[in-house]
C-alpha cells in the first residue's frame, strides 16, 4: 500500500501554505511529521483528511496494485485538540461507533475488548467524556482507528499529553498498527520522533523533504534537524 501525494497546493488568501507537495508513504512505516509552528503541517492533514479542499494537485493510494483517488474514509485523523461528544460516556459513544460502523470493523471484537487494550477502567468507562482528561480523550479518538481501521493515519501532536505510561502503551500501539496503515504522525518533539518514527520528513516552504534516513539515530540528530528545519535545501527530496 503507498499514499503518493502529487503537487498539492493550499493558499489562504495570498498566502501559499502548500506550494506543490510531493511524497510517498509506505505501508509499514511510522512517519514524523516535522516542521516550525505554522508552516502547514495541520493544513496538509486537513487537505489529505478532506476538511479542507485542495487548490491543486492530487492523492492517490495504491492497494495491492490498484491505484485510485484518496477518499475521505481512507483516512483517520487524530487531532491534537480532540472533538468527542462531551454528553455522552466513554462506552455509550463507542458503543454507537461500533453499531454505525459495524461494516467496517471485526465482528468478534467485543467493546469490553477494546476497552481493555486502552487500560481504561470500568468507572472512567461509564463517565461523562465532559469529564476526561485531555490524554484520556486522545485515547478514545486512537480506539475509533483501532475499531475502522482507515488505511491511512494522521496523528496531529497526539503523544504530547499522555503521562509517561501511557504514552510507553500508545507508542506500542502505534508500531503495532504499522504493519497494516500508513501512520503520519505530526510532532515538534524531536525525541519522540527518533524514538518512534521509522522515517522523517519535513515541511518547510511549502514542500515536503525526506530527511536522510542516517541522521535518525546519530548523535548529531537533534542539531541537523534544528539545521534542517532553518534550511530545507540540505534536506534531500523524496
Ligand atoms: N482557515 C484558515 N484561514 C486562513 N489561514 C489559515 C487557515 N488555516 C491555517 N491558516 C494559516 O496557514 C498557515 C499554516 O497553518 P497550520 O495550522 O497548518 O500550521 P502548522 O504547521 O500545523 O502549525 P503548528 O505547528 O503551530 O500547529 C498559518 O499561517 C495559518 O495561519
Amino acid at each position: 500500500m503507498q499514499l503518493t501525494l502529487d503537487n498539492i497546493i493550499k493558499k489562504f488568501g495570498d498566502k501559499e501554505v502548500l506550494q506543490g507537495v510531493e511524497f510517498r508513504f509506505q505501508k509499514g512505516k511510522i512517519y514524523g511529521l516535522l516542521g516550525r509552528n505554522g508552516v502547514g503541517k495541520t493544513t496538509l492533514f486537513n487537505c489529505l483528511s478532506g476538511e479542507t479542499k485542495m487548490d491543486g494537485g492530487q492523492a492517490h493510494l495504491e492497494v495491492n496494485g490498484v491505484v485510485r483517488e484518496l477518499r475521505e474514509e481512507d483516512v483517520g485523523y487524530v487531532y491534537s485538540l480532540p472533538i468527542l461528544p462531551e454528553f455522552l460516556t466513554g462506552y455509550e459513544f463507542i458503543k454507537f461507533f461500533m453499531d454505525i460502523n459495524q461494516d467496517k470493523r471485526q465482528p468478534a471484537t467485543s467493546i469490553d475488548t477494546y476497552f481493555e487494550i486502552l487500560s481504561m477502567a470500568k468507572d472512567d468507562q461509564h463517565r461523562l467524556i465532559k469529564s476526561y482528561s485531555h490524554g484520556m480523550k486522545n485515547k478514545i479518538q486512537m480506539l475509533l482507528l483501532l475499531i475502522t481501521k482507515p488505511p491511512i493515519i494522521l496523528l496531529d501532536e497526539p503523544l504530547t499529553s499522555f503521562d509517561v505510561i501511557v504514552a510507553l502503551e500508545m507508542k506500542n500501539m502505534l508500531r503495532e498498527m504499522k504493519r497494516d496503515h500508513i501512520l503520519i504522525f505530526s510532532t515538534h518533539i524531536l525525541q519522540l520522533a527518533s524514538d518512534l518514527c521509522d522515517e522523517l520528513v519535513v515541511l518547510n516552504n511549502g514542500r515536503l523533504s525526506a530527511v536522510p534516513a542516517e541522521l535518525l539515530h546519530s548523535p548529531e540528530f537533534e542539531q541537523r534537524i534544528i539545521h534542517l528545519l532553518k534550511d530545507d535545501h540540505h534536506a534531500e527530496n523524496a
